[in-house]
């Protein structure tokens, strides 16, 4: 049996008086990687976001169902929004280190979490390694993030979620700012890091969706119309829509 990490039922999302995600349930199973498919503007995204509570920065957001991180409820009031985004990472489509060194753009979030100083150096050579960045920078720590190549920016954001121990790491798109070369190794550390880590992953890419899931969940417009292993989306789906966009013929 497949341990559930991450859950929504009936999860229902309005921005204003437009309802963007419709009586949405889903189990994202632990320590795999789950991709989310659809045509631009389905909610791919929006559904991604809610689980670590970006949307509570959108005045106009209004969120009914529930949405569980094991047992606990991700929009109960007593829960910090601080530690849910500690425990839920976040990586975005356009890499974004902050303008500060290498090493910095890991060490700020340490010290914003408390760790303890004398430990700071070591977690964060734990995650330039468990990123693949490490034999890239060993050398340059204190360099600005900014002058890495793309790849290696978004792989030092991949780093600076992970060096948190995060349970969960969403991701929206990731690759879509990069070359095929680093794209690859993107993928490459997602499946790595699966391992540790239940990721969720948004992407256009059908080849890559095909090449890193464990399960894929088609939505359109606002629905879960078909969520089930990547091999059966991709060569069994079940739902006509799913057929029709997996092979291309809209979005
Ligand atoms: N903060 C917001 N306020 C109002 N509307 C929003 C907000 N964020 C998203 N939307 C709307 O919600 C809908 C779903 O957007 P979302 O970004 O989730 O889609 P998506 O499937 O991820 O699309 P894409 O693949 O193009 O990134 C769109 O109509 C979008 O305009």
């Amino acid at each position: 049996m497949e341990e559930i990490k991450l859950s929504a039922r009936n999860l229902n999302l309005f921005f204003g008086n437009k309802q963007i995600l419709k009586n949405l349930s889903i189990d994202f199973p632990k320590n795999q990687v789950t991709s989310l498919i659809g045509p631009s503007g389905c909610g791919k995204s929006t559904l991604l976001r809610s689980f670590n509570r970006m949307h509570d920065l959108s005045p106009d957001a209004r969120i009914e169902g529930k949405l569980k991180m094991d047992e606990m409820d991700l929009y109960n009031k007593a829960n910090s929004v601080t530690e849910i985004r500690k425990r839920i990472g976040m990586v975005f489509q356009k890499p974004n280190p902050l303008p500060k060194s290498i090493f910095e753009n890991l060490s700020y979030a340490l010290h914003i979490h408390n760790f303890p100083k004398a430990e700071i150096p070591g977690l964060i050579e734990n995650a330039l390694k468990e990123s693949f960045l490490w034999d890239e920078v060993k050398e340059e720590l204190k360099k600005p993030a900014v002058k890495l190549s793309g790849g290696q920016q978004q792989r030092l954001c991949i780093a600076r979620t992970v060096v948190l121990r995060p349970e969960v790491i969403l991701m929206d798109e990731p690759c879509s700012a990069l070359d095929p070369i680093s794209t690859r190794k993107i993928e490459d550390l997602i499946l790595k890091l699966k391992k540790d880590y239940t990721i969720i992953i948004v992407t256009h890419n059908m080849q890559q969706a095909q090449r890193i899931s464990d399960k894929v969940a088609f939505m359109y417009l606002g629905e879960l119309i078909e969520f089930d292993s990547c091999e059966n989306i991709f060569s069994n789906p079940k739902q006509e829509l799913t057929k029709e966009y997996i092979g291309g013929h809209f979005g």
